[in-house]
């Protein structure tokens, strides 16, 4: 049947998405033919729905369709099919409630509309998890399956891998094995699902499309394969982070959601070549200079901080650091430290008072290397990435096998190490066992010179790491305390683990003043997923229209100016710089700067997978763009430095839609480097720049990504409010399914704020002013198979955290005097 042209309210929407909209619900088998074409065969089968008032009011709720999701255990999976759109479903729906004839008596209601997720995984879907281990996952199909002749409609993994992955192998067998009523009919207890399908795939019943589908994966593997081979020479080493101009990507699903839109290219006239700064002819060597001048270490710089400001926590960790200093000739134990604390306890604060210590103890700067998993939380304590400074490879070649690095990696980390007598790493929360395993690895490696060794971490006398286990977890990785992950790399970090025996708890939160008593109380509360009704009210009074009500309009104005806003995913970050960039496009024209990808797999590479330079970027004057990646973080340019567009040039015939601009000068009011535009020191010339995707294919792209909103990931580490680089934060704490699988989301994005206001002072945080975040969300549980082995390591290391008091108490007395 051919529907016709579909109305552009109709248009893309999720497998969801059509079952909360639709009336009935036919399922028919398609099947991809064999030279490409679609063919439907047997019935097609039409569920009945309810035909009295359920079938009348809309949206349906997903407890009223038969739809049953399919998936692995602890795999929240957000798979597209299963997003839902309030307002595209709202949209749909009036379409059809004018347009269609059986739709035209039906009710749109409100309060059903208003239990969608904005934009978002729905809450309430019938769902299967299964555990490949698991033989209660038979019992529980069993109780689903077929008894009243009615099949449910199965949704699982449906894309075809080869090697054949059970998941696609099980979704398939329970699409297609003919009139299964138990799992055992279709997988006996001898075989395993990869195994039946492999037979499902020699027999006629099995459908054509399917075996298509398997044949095709095969050929794309094989060809990867030869790819691979081919370019697994010497020139291809691991993709590596080199510590001038790098990137660390925090959040690692991002896709690049920068899909085609309208908009004002400024037309063939505009002239994209003249600028009204004089700029010297050559950035590549303007580029040059400052990288020389960056590595110059020839004075010893101090971090403004003062340790005598220190609180009593802070200074026992502190104590602890400068006797192991000190008594470092007299064979003390190296010292392997956790500082752990709140959000806002002063960790930082205690890094910087430490770095100052340390450098002038031994009178250089690089006796202490401050480490950090993302560039953004790096520039906030003057650190460097860990992946940078390590030389830890990224992507599918990082997790192979523990060798030691080559040549061209090797020397200059061992360069690098040379004075290395204490190494401090912060925002732990964010480290895997897979990236502690190869930092200790690596650090070994780089501090003895080649000499094999038994001791850790090469035997330096101070590893310290620094965070707060309920503050995100990583991203692709297990923590470390899990003892989930299975590569040589992750056993190893899990076990490096077990020697921080020493611990400090930093118990005050400093951000937040002792005036603030009720955000202090709300936050813990958050952290222990303990709000109660009456702090969620609370909070509610930070919601647009209570603002409004409190501090009159203006706040608005200011909030909307200045306000960093921060979102759970990259979707919801990319409508919003979007809808920002067209605001401004009004009276800049944007141009769409295409990345130049070489290689067999570029064009399909995602941002993360090279190098944080996407696929295409739109950008205007005016636009406020974030670096992505590090260009030089000693002078203020690292990953995730947002700062203004003030012009794009273009060099002499070559134009937006052909050529990527030859110059973006972006005005980064805390550059601290020497000038590129004489009278306009802030002023940096950011230039396309080359990096390797982990297939070692090449992208080259302008380092930039819009930057009026950014993820909650990113904002981890950052202070928000007066006198610091954002003065708001606006929040989109995501779903209580986000929330599920990122604990800690919530309570990262609102602690970065440090007041919450008062009578004349402005709050420095709201929620996003196009959501209502109701008593549910806040008031939420969490997830206790996700959230019970924080709980468990906490107190782990809490129980150090005493003994370290009991076993150093001359130390902690000292503070006390
Ligand atoms: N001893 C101190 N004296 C003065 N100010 C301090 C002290 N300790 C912390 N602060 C201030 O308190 C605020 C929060 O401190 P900091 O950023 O170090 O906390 P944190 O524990 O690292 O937070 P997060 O976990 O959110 O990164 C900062 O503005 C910092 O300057």
């Amino acid at each position: 049947m051919d529907p016709g042209e579909v109305p552009q309210e109709l248009q893309n929407l999720s497998v969801l998405e059509q079952q909360l909209i639709c009336k009935t619900a036919p399922t028919i088998s398609i099947h991809l033919l064999k030279h490409g074409g679609l063919a439907s065969s047997g019935h097609c089968v039409t569920f009945p729905q309810e035909v009295n008032e359920p079938a009348q009011i809309f949206p349906k709720l997903p407890e009223e369709i038969k739809l049953i999701r399919v998936r692995k255990k602890g795999r929240h999976d957000s798979s597209k099919d299963f997003n839902v759109r309030r307002y595209t479903i709202q949209n749909a729906l009036q379409w059809l409630k004018i347009n269609n004839p059986c739709y035209s008596d039906i009710t749109i209601s409100e309060s059903r509309l208003a239990q969608l997720p904005l934009n978002g995984e729905m809450d309430g879907l019938q769902t299967i998890e299964y555990d490949d281990d698991d033989d209660e996952t038979d019992k529980t199909f069993q109780d689903l399956g077929p008894a009243t002749g009615e099949k449910p409609v199965v949704h699982g993994n449906t894309e075809a891998t080869w090697p054949l992955h059970t998941e696609y192998c099980r979704t398939m067998l329970l699409l297609h094995w003919p009139n299964w009523r138990s799992i055992h009919d279709i997988v006996p207890d001898s075989s395993s699902w990869v195994e039946q399908m492999n037979t499902f795939l020699q027999t006629e019943t099995c459908p054509n499309f399917v075996k298509a589908q398997v044949e095709r994966a095969k050929r794309q593997y094989e060809k990867r394969t030869e790819a691979d081979s081919d370019s697994d020479d010497e020139t291809c080493s691991p993709i590596e982070q080199p510590e001038w101009i790098d990137v660390i990507q925090p959040n690692a699903v991002y896709d690049d959601f920068s899909s085609e839109f309208q908009f004002w290219d400024g037309g063939p006239d505009q002239d994209w070549i003249c600028t009204s700064y004089t700029c010297p002819n050559e950035p590549g060597k303007w580029w040059n200079d400052l990288k020389e001048s960056s590595t110059c270490t020839s004075q010893i710089d101090n971090l403004v901080v003062d340790p005598a400001s220190l609180n009593e926590d802070q200074k026992f960790a502190y104590n602890l650091v400068m006797h192991t200093l000190t008594s470092a000739d007299n064979n003390v134990k190296p010292l392997r430290m956790v500082v752990t604390g709140a959000a806002g306890s002063g960790k930082s604060y205690l890094i910087k008072c430490i770095v100052n210590a340390v450098r002038t103890h031994f009178g250089q700067n690089d006796a202490v290397q401050v480490l950090c998993p993302t560039g953004n939380s790096a520039n906030l304590i003057s650190g460097v990435t860990l992946h940078s400074f390590l030389h830890i490879p990224i992507g599918a070649r990082a997790s192979k096998e523990m060798k030691p690095p080559d040549g061209l990696t090797g020397q200059p980390l061992q360069q690098k190490c040379k004075n290395l007598k204490c190494l401090l790493i912060d925002e732990r929360s964010l480290i895997g066992c897979n990236t502690l395993g190869w930092m200790e690895f690596h650090c070994s490696y780089g501090v003895n010179n080649e000499n094999e060794t038994t001791a850790n971490w090469g035997d330096i006398p101070i590893v310290v790491f620094f965070g707060d286990d309920i503050q995100l977890p990583p991203v692709c990785d297990s923590p470390p305390y899990s003892s989930k992950g299975k590569t040589p790399f992750a056993i190893h970090g899990s076990l490096v683990w077990q020697t921080f025996d020493t611990v400090v708890h930093l118990k005050n939160v400093i951000r937040q003043n002792c005036d603030q008593m009720q955000p202090k109380e709300a936050l813990n509360s958050l952290r222990n997923y303990s709000v109660d009704k009456e702090q969620a009210r609370w909070l509610q009074q930070f919601q647009k229209d209570n603002l409004l009500r409190r501090y009159g309009p203006d706040i608005l104005t200011r909030m909307k100016e200045k306000s960093l806003c921060v979102f759970p995913n990259h979707d919801e970050e990319w409508s919003h710089n979007k809808k920002k960039l067209l605001e401004k496009n009004k009276i800049y024209p944007i141009a769409k700067v295409t990345a130049i990808n070489r290689g067999i797999h570029s064009n399909s590479s995602s941002s993360d997978k090279s190098g944080g330079l996407i696929r295409i970027l739109y950008i205007c004057k005016e636009a406020r763009v974030m670096l992505s990646c590090n260009l030089c973080v000693k002078f203020g340019l690292y990953n995730g430095a947002v700062r203004t567009v003030k012009e794009i040039i273009f060099s002499k015939n070559t134009l937006p839609q052909t050529h990527q601009p030859e110059i973006i000068l972006v005005d980064f009011p805390k550059y601290t480097g020497p000038p590129y535009v004489k009278d306009f020191p802030q002023l940096v010339p950011v230039t396309p720049i080359e990096r390797l995707d982990c297939n070692c294919c090449k992208r080259i792209q302008i380092p930039l990504r819009l930057g009026w909103g950014t993820t909650i990931h990113r904002c981890q580490g950052m202070t928000i409010g007066t006198g610091e680089i954002n003065r708001y934060i606006a929040i989109n704490p995501g779903s209580k399914s986000f929330e599920s699988r990122n604990p800690g989301a919530l309570y990262v994005a609102l602690s970065r704020a440090k007041t919450a206001g008062g009578p004349n002072e402005d709050p420095d945080f709201c929620w996003d002013p196009n959501i209502w975040v109701n008593e549910d969300r806040l008031c939420h549980k969490g997830d206790t198979s996700l959230t019970r082995p924080i709980t468990n390591e906490i107190h782990r290391l809490s129980r150090l955290s005493e003994k370290t008091k009991q076993d150093y108490s001359h130390l902690f007395s000292v503070t006390e005097e």
